[in-house]
């Protein structure tokens, strides 16, 4: 590495003096085993086999230009401080195109046609039609392929429904940043969609914020990157501009690789602190891009999806394994019709068997699930969120804007021994006004404060401080330190932060309300006695339901400078002198009430996961009515973040599992506890809803088994998470648990109903088999047959869902599918014998003649399309169809239009020859309307005796 990086007098020599070579990869040591276990991961995948070139050309690109000093490295990318002009944005945008990971935005219809033609059951079928062209049968033929058109064409419609869907979910969730752009020659800071960032585009970051592109920091007080995306490192790792000093060091410790401390990687977030970055490379140029989706992580199946793949393969074991059968016995057993009749017969039964229509009806049921959540400003990012929603099982969410308004102000401002004092929020005022990470909400409702209502209003002009250091939030310290220097160089330190925390570091208080606002000669030791008063204090407020930030000082006197490398906050936020507390008023959401009885009678268990302190969270479940006042009272309701850590240190998984389970609400939870607690529970059988829109709460709604995060949210909580709400509301998490449920469960309504009918088909097929000696239907009626059938289950996701199946989490199992299926599968083979045996000994039909075989066939086709459609209407529903249970007007008009269409076939001139139908005998109709009556009545009787024994329908 031999960069001559050395900064000249002014910055434009500065930076043509420097030399730009590519630095050398070298490997660092602490970071080689990361590259070579990405790699292995990758090649394992095979997903993409990054070529080790690639990953050495961009580190060597990001840590060239590591090694640089600021003004290097902005001449390098044709920028500066200021930022870039629109007419350089444009130009550059035309080179580089949009930062997005796939820079073609256009639909790729071939791509789409492709996927809905190839799947097992298309391919199934292919090869059937190809069995059934080589038999010469054109007619088998020509309907098993009107078969795939269709059932591709429907999957293709609802593809590109989806993708057009969820191009336009995507576009409405875009991840914002901060970027100083000129204008005329003036700076301003403009918030801009990250896909118009381009190389050269000076970014202001702040905690939360995702890093849109491969960035070199240029200037950070302090700043911590959560890398976990990339590297699976939990913990944040701090990152530092480019210090001049440092940089033999940095030439000899071979640190200019992309690993660098001042590198900021695409995909990354800020975890606290701020600063000042330049982009380098952008979209499919990143580090992230080039890694393909491998590191995006396997996504986790969920149950429902596992379920689904299951009854997927059973079906396709079924298949394989019955048409042999089939054929076999139709092969032996009818002679007269021979084995290419029965080998067409053994095909058309597998067809049956195929459920051609599962895709479709999978993924229309969850598009339409999403499609109705966006009217109800819930954004589902992929469409399977929606079933996620809908299992939910415990609901975990924080506290601030769920179950509290969004509006945050201070009620007082006082001592420690709760006399009202303005100096606490003066000083508060400060901090709030000078810290730059973002803003929270406790720090607008600081600044608002300060109009006079709670005491003198404060002119900061008048205080002629500078800041001179910050110490950002951050969730572990739990608070937030500025250092100002006054007129005289005196230097103070001003801290607010959560009150456990800050008491500990102080060493003294004052309640002195007269003289300058930083003077700490008024202070007198903190005794045990204080400590407990202040503590009595911060209980009695938080008990009335405020929030509360103690406020403290110090004085670290008269300096020459205050070097920021020197400012940790394991000393600066030490021996400080407790000023007071700003108390707030957080008030409870007025529908929080309802929707916490509504999901609540949706079976959810629902849990606050906060980061503030244990009273204030109990108050808000009391007041919201997550807990009642007895409840509150039992010690095991809540359960502390100090609480849970001894508990994981002396307890098993199983008891800590427990104690989780008991509580209602965990309080002063780290980041990592809050993933926890999502980890341990799902461990335990929960599915897990996690809200949150903090930085805070990023790993646990990555964990969960749905996050949900608001529009509002940070960038990095929005990207953790699946679902996106318009409008941060409990009302929009009930809304879609409901619609998550109905998707779920006519997803489900379809297996059953569709698995309990081909079983029934088989069953009778085989029994005809062994009695008949002729085919008990022509194979191409088989396929016309089935073919109804599958149009009418077209229709499932726009049919009604009783309310009683939704107010429970939908759980299912391939069981209960098997279950199903075997009880109500033979049942209609009853009713095809009493066909069978009407034909037989009503009207003699014994195989004897071909007429008479014509209309035995036409007869049982009539019967089975007849009880295979109208059953729809009783299975459904575990109610008395029609009276209690009313399907809906779309589902119920394609399901009588198939079944009439069945009905009318045969006496359709042209078609019923093509398709070998007769006309029917006229008893027949008598027939199939007793049929009718006593089959449902049956499926009637057998479903109310299956819901007592099995205690389940759907
Ligand atoms: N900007 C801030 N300055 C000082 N202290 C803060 C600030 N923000 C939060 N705190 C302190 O840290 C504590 C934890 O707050 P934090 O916002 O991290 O928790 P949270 O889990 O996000 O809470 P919630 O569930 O209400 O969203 C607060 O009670 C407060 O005392
Ligand atoms: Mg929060």
């Amino acid at each position: 590495m031999s960069s001559t990086a050395r900064p000249a007098t002014t910055p434009s020599e500065e930076a043509k003096s420097v030399t730009f070579e590519r630095a050398a990869a070298t490997p660092n040591p602490a970071t080689y085993g990361t590259f070579s276990r990405l790699r292995r991961a990758l090649r394992r995948k095979d997903t993409r086999s990054l070529a080790d070139s690639v990953e050495a050309a961009i580190s060597a690109r990001l840590g060239g230009l590591a090694t640089q000093p600021p003004a290097a490295v902005l001449f390098a990318l044709e920028s500066d401080w200021a930022g870039l002009s629109a007419t350089a944005v444009d130009a550059k945008l035309k080179t580089f195109g949009p930062n997005a990971l796939k820079p073609d935005n256009k639909l790729k219809i071939p791509h789409l046609i492709f996927s809905a033609l190839v799947n097992p059951f298309s391919v199934i079928l292919v090869c059937l039609a190809i069995i059934a062209i080589a038999t010469g049968d054109n007619a088998t033929f020509t309907v098993i392929m009107v078969m795939v058109v269709v059932s591709a064409a429907l999957r293709f419609w609802q593809d590109l429904k989806s993708v057009v869907k969820a191009k336009r979910l995507a576009q409405g969730v875009k991840t914002m940043v901060h970027v100083r752009r000129t204008n005329f020659g003036l700076t301003s800071e403009a918030v801009v969609d990250s896909a118009e960032l381009v190389p050269g585009d000076i970014l202001e970051l702040r905690s939360g914020d995702l890093i849109p592109a491969d960035c070199i920091l240029l200037e950070a007080a302090s700043m911590s990157v959560s890398q976990s995306m990339l590297t699976g490192e939990a913990l944040p790792i701090d990152k530092s501009p480019y210090a001049e000093d440092d940089v033999d060091a940095k030439d000899t410790d071979a640190t200019g690789d992309m690993w660098a401390a001042n590198v900021l990687l695409s995909g990354t977030s800020v975890a606290f602190g701020q600063g000042v970055a330049v982009v380098v490379t952008t979209g499919p140029r990143t580090y992230f891009a080039s890694m393909g989706d491998a590191l995006a992580g396997p996504r986790k199946s969920n149950a429902f999806e596992r379920t689904v793949r299951r009854v997927s393969y059973l079906l396709l074991a079924v298949t394989i394994l019955m048409a042999p059968i089939v054929l076999v016995i139709q092969g032996t057993v009818n002679k007269s019709s021979g084995w290419k009749n029965a080998l067409l017969f053994a095909l058309s039964v597998a067809v049956g068997l195929t459920p051609e229509m599962l895709p479709v009806v999978v993924n229309a049921n969850l598009a339409r699930g999403a499609i109705l959540l966006a009217r109800k400003n819930v954004l589902v990012k992929r469409l399977d969120g929606v079933q996620n929603l809908g299992g939910i099982t415990t609901f975990c969410t924080d506290k601030t804007g769920t179950l509290t308004i969004d509006n945050v102000e201070v009620h007082s401002t006082i001592t420690l021994q709760n006399k009202a004092s303005i100096r606490p929020l003066h000083l508060a005022v400060v901090n709030s006004t000078l810290q730059t990470g973002a803003r929270s909400l406790l720090d607008h409702a600081v600044v608002n404060a300060n109009d006079g209502t709670h005491g003198p209003e404060m002119d900061m002009d008048d205080l002629f401080v500078d800041k001179v250091h910050e110490i950002p939030f951050d969730s572990a310290r739990r608070m937030l330190s500025v250092v100002v220097r006054d007129k005289r160089a005196q230097h103070t330190v001003i801290t607010k932060g959560a009150v456990d925390e800050v008491l500990s570091r102080c060493k003294s208080f004052t309640t002195s309300d007269t003289g300058s606002l930083f003077e700490t000669t008024s202070a007198q030791p903190l005794s045990t006695a204080h400590r407990a008063i202040a503590k009595a204090t911060a209980l009695e407020l938080n008990e009335q339901g405020l929030r509360l930030v103690a406020v403290a000082i110090r004085s670290l006197g008269q300096m020459g400078g205050f070097a920021d490398e020197d400012a940790h906050s394991d000393w600066v936020e030490q021996d400080l002198t407790l000023v007071g507390f700003v108390a707030f008023l957080d008030p409870p959401k007025e529908d929080a009430k309802q929707a916490i009885v509504d999901l609540r009678a949706l079976g959810i268990r629902i849990k606050i996961l906060t980061g503030d302190a244990p009273e204030i969270a109990r108050k808000v479940a009391c007041q919201v009515g997550l807990l009642t006042d007895a409840e509150a009272a039992q010690p095991e309701t809540v359960l502390t973040g100090e609480g849970l850590a001894v508990l994981v240190g002396e307890l098993t998984a199983e008891e800590v599992t427990t104690a989780i389970k008991n509580a209602t609400v965990l309080a002063k939870l780290s980041p990592f506890q809050k993933r926890q607690v999502v980890e341990l529970l799902q461990a335990s059988g929960e599915a897990v809803g996690m809200m949150g829109d903090g930085v805070n709460d990023a790993l646990a709604l990555q964990a969960a088994d749905v996050g949900i995060s608001v529009d509002t949210g940070t960038e990095v909580a929005k990207s953790a998470s699946e679902i996106i709400l318009l409008e941060k509301s409990l009302d929009s998490v009930v809304d879609g648990v409901l619609l998550g449920r109905k998707s779920m469960l006519n997803t489900i309504k379809y297996f059953k109903m569709t698995l309990s009918s081909n079983f029934g088909n088989v069953f009778s097929i085989m029994a005809a088999s062994f009695w008949l000696p002729y085919q008990p239907m022509q194979p191409i009626q088989l396929l016309i047959q089935n073919i109804l059938y599958d149009l009418s289950q077209a229709a499932i996701p726009f049919d009604n869902v009783d309310e009683d199946m939704l107010a429970v989490p939908v759980q299912w199992s391939l069981l209960s599918i098997l279950r199903f299926m075997l009880v109500f599968g033979p049942t209609s083979s009853f009713f095809d014998i009493a066909t069978f045996s009407f034909n037989w000994f009503y009207y003699g039909y014994r195989g004897d003649s071909d007429a008479g075989v014509a209309v035995a066939q036409t007869h049982w086709f009539l019967e089975g399309s007849m009880t295979q459609t109208l059953v729809v209407f009783i299975l459904r529903t575990d109610k008395l169809p029609f009276v209690q249970s009313r399907p809906s007007a779309i589902f119920a008009a394609v399901v009588v239009t198939m079944l009439t269409v069945a009905q009318v076939l045969p006496w359709i001139p042209g078609l019923n020859t093509a398709f070998q139908f007769v006309h029917p005998k006229g008893l027949i109709y008598p027939f199939l309307v007793g049929v009718a009556v006593t089959y449902c009545a049956l499926v009637q009787v057998m479903k109310v005796v299956y819901k007592r024994f099995f205690h389940e329908w759907f």
